[in-house]
C-alpha cells in the first residue's frame, strides 16, 4: 500500500511513522486541549468529536461491555484538538476567506491537533480518523505521524439539482457527510429549474404549490433548508444557493402570473411562456422581494444567479418586446436586453449586501459585473480559453468545465477528472491568482436518489484530491491505491445512511 495510507486528500506535508500505537476505543478521547479557544461551549466541535469517535469505533454502546483497564504501553489514549486563534468562529459559517489549515502531530502519551479555527480542526479529525486501520485481529491502531495540511484552492464544491429530479433531504444530508470526507467545503445548490420549483418561499407559497412536482412531498420547506444549511455548517461546508434567471425558469410561471415572456406565433400568443419577462416593472417588484427573502434565509455571502442557456427565440416572437428593443435601441441584438435585465438583478441582488455568482455567458455577453463576481466557467470541456478571458478581464473564477459528472462514460473516468490541472491555462500569476477553485456538476436529468451515491464517488473524490491537493500531486498509481481504500471508507459510511435511512431511497415516477 501506498507510504501515504489510505489518505484522501493527500495532505500538503505528511510523514507516517511505522510505530505503531493501539486505540482501545474504551479509553480512548478527544478532548479540548487547555489552550484552546474553543472549549465544550463549541458545539461544532463536541457534535465531531462524537461523529469522529462513531466513525472510528463504530456506534458508542457497543463499547459500553468493556470497563476501562489500564493503558497498555503501546497505547494512545487521548487526541486533542487545540484551536489557537482568539476567534475559533465555532459559531459562524464557513467563507471564501475562512483559515482551514491545521497540523496534526500523532505521538504518546497523546495526540495533538492545533488549528487557528474549527473549520481547520474538522479537517483535522478527519484525516486523524483516515489514519486510523484495523489489524487482523480487530484492533484498531494507528501510526506515529506528522501532518502540516492545508487547502491549495479555497472554493471546493459539489452542484446538485434538486431542480430535474427531487432529491428528498436525506438523501443530501448523507452527500453532505461524504462531501465532508473528502474535504469538499461548498454545495452548490441548484434548487430550481425548468422542470420543477421545490424551494418554498414564505413571500411566494405559490411558487412551490403550482410549481412544485408535489405541493407537500417534494418540496424543501423552511425547516428542511434551514436543516441543511446546519448540517453543513457542522462539517464546514457552505450552502450556496442557485436561482438561476432569465432563463431555466420554466416552472416559475406556473406559480408567478406574467412573470415569463408570453412567446407568440404570428400576431397571437402560442400559450407557451419563455425567459423571464425583462420589459415588465413587475418582475423587478417580484426578484426585490424574492432575492430579499433569499438574502435572510441562506447566510453565505454569495448567491449565483445562473444566467446560462437564455434562448432568444420567445423574446424576439413578442410584440411588446420588440418595441422594447427599439426604444432602447437595442438593435436585435438580444444579447442586450439579456444584459439589460441581468444588470438590473445584480443591482437588486447587490442591495441585499450579497455577493453573486453568474455562469460565464453573462461575462461572455459583456454585462457590466462588479468587481468581485465570480464567474463559472463551464462550456467546453478544456475552456482553458475562456479561464484566460475571464482572469486577463480580473474577475475571480471557478472552474467545472471538465468536471461534469453527470456525463458518464465506462470504465475509471475518475482518472480524466484526476488529470485535470485547473491553472493549465495562459495567463500571468496575477491572473492564476484569481481562480479560486473549482465545483463537479451532477445535473439531475438522468439522476435521483437511486443512483445519485455511485454517480457522484467516489468520482468526485478526484476532483476533491485536485482541488486541495499540492499541484505536483499527480501520480496516478499512488491515487489508486489511496482512492481504493478511500472508496471503502465513503461507502461503509453512505451504507450507514441507506440502512438507517431504509425509506431514503425514494423513487419517484418522474
Ligand atoms: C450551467 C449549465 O450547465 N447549464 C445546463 N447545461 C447542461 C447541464 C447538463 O449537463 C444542465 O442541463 C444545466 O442546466
Amino acid at each position: 500500500p501506498s507510504e501515504h495510507g489510505s489518505l484522501w486528500p493527500l495532505p500538503q506535508k505528511v510523514q507516517i511513522s511505522d510505530v505503531s500505537f493501539k486505540l482501545m476505543s474504551s479509553s480512548f478521547r478527544i478532548v479540548d486541549a487547555k489552550q484552546s479557544s474553543a472549549g465544550p461551549s463549541c458545539s461544532l466541535l463536541q457534535d465531531a468529536y462524537r461523529r469522529y469517535y462513531e466513525y472510528m469505533f463504530g456506534s458508542a454502546k457497543r463499547q459500553q461491555l468493556y470497563k476501562s483497564r489500564r493503558t497498555g504501553p503501546t497505547e494512545l489514549t487521548e487526541l486533542q484538538v487545540w484551536i489557537t486563534s482568539p476567534d475559533s468562529e465555532c459559531d459562524g459559517y464557513p467563507s471564501v476567506t475562512s483559515v482551514e489549515s491545521y497540523e496534526l502531530s500523532v505521538d504518546q502519551p497523546f495526540a495533538v491537533l492545533k488549528a487557528p479555527t474549527v473549520w481547520g480542526a474538522l479537517h483535522g479529525l478527519e484525516t486523524f480518523s483516515q489514519l486510523v486501520y484495523e489489524d487482523e485481529y480487530g484492533t484498531k491502531s494507528i501510526n506515529s505521524t506528522q501532518i502540516n495540511d492545508f487547502p491549495r484552492f479555497a472554493h471546493r464544491g459539489i452542484l446538485l439539482d434538486t431542480s430535474r429530479h427531487f432529491l428528498p433531504v436525506k438523501v443530501i444530508l448523507a452527500n453532505l457527510e461524504t462531501m465532508a470526507m473528502n474535504k469538499i467545503n461548498v454545495f452548490h445548490w441548484h434548487i430550481v429549474d425548468d422542470p420543477s420549483f421545490p424551494y418554498l418561499s414564505r413571500t411566494f407559497p405559490q411558487l412551490s404549490r403550482q410549481g412544485a412536482y408535489h405541493p407537500y412531498t417534494h418540496v424543501y420547506t423552511p425547516a428542511d433548508v434551514k436543516m441543511v444549511i446546519e448540517w453543513a455548517r457542522l462539517r464546514g461546508i457552505r450552502v450556496i444557493p442557485e436561482f438561476d434567471t432569465p432563463g431555466h425558469t420554466q416552472s416559475w410561471g406556473k406559480g408567478q402570473a406574467d412573470l415569463l415572456t408570453p412567446c407568440y406565433s404570428g400576431a397571437k400568443p402560442s400559450g407557451t411562456f419563455g425567459p423571464v419577462n425583462p420589459i415588465l416593472n413587475t418582475t423587478y417588484d417580484f426578484m426585490k422581494l424574492f432575492f430579499g427573502e433569499i438574502s435572510t434565509v441562506f447566510p453565505d455571502a454569495y448567491v449565483h444567479l445562473g444566467g446560462d442557456e437564455v434562448d432568444f427565440t420567445c423574446w424576439k416572437s413578442n410584440p411588446d418586446i420588440q418595441k422594447f428593443m427599439e426604444q432602447q435601441g437595442f438593435g436585435d441584438d438580444y444579447s442586450k436586453l439579456e444584459s439589460f435585465y441581468i444588470q438590473k438583478l445584480l443591482e437588486i441582488v447587490t442591495a441585499t449586501k450579497k455577493g453573486y455568482m453568474i455562469w460565464q455567458e453573462v461575462f461572455d455577453n459583456g454585462v457590466k459585473l462588479k468587481s468581485d463576481t465570480v464567474v463559472h466557467v463551464w462550456i467546453g470541456g478544456g475552456s482553458n480559453d475562456e479561464m484566460s478571458r475571464v482572469t486577463a478581464a480580473g474577475y475571480t473564477t471557478i472552474l467545472s468545465a471538465p468536471w461534469y459528472l453527470d456525463y458518464i462514460s465506462y470504465a475509471q473516468d475518475w482518472q480524466k477528472y484526476y488529470k485535470v490541472e485547473p491553472l493549465n491555462f495562459n495567463g500571468t500569476e496575477a491572473q492564476k491568482k484569481l481562480v479560486i477553485g473549482g465545483e463537479a456538476c451532477l445535473w439531475g436529468e438522468y439522476v435521483d436518489a437511486t443512483n445519485l451515491t455511485p454517480r457522484l464517488w467516489p468520482r468526485a473524490s478526484a476532483v476533491a484530491e485536485r482541488l486541495w491537493s499540492a499541484k505536483d500531486v499527480t501520480d496516478i498509481n499512488d491515487a489508486f491505491n489511496r482512492l481504493s481504500m478511500h472508496r471503502c471508507r465513503i461507502y461503509i459510511l453512505v451504507i450507514f445512511f441507506f440502512t438507517f435511512y431504509h425509506n431514503y431511497v425514494h423513487c419517484y415516477a418522474v
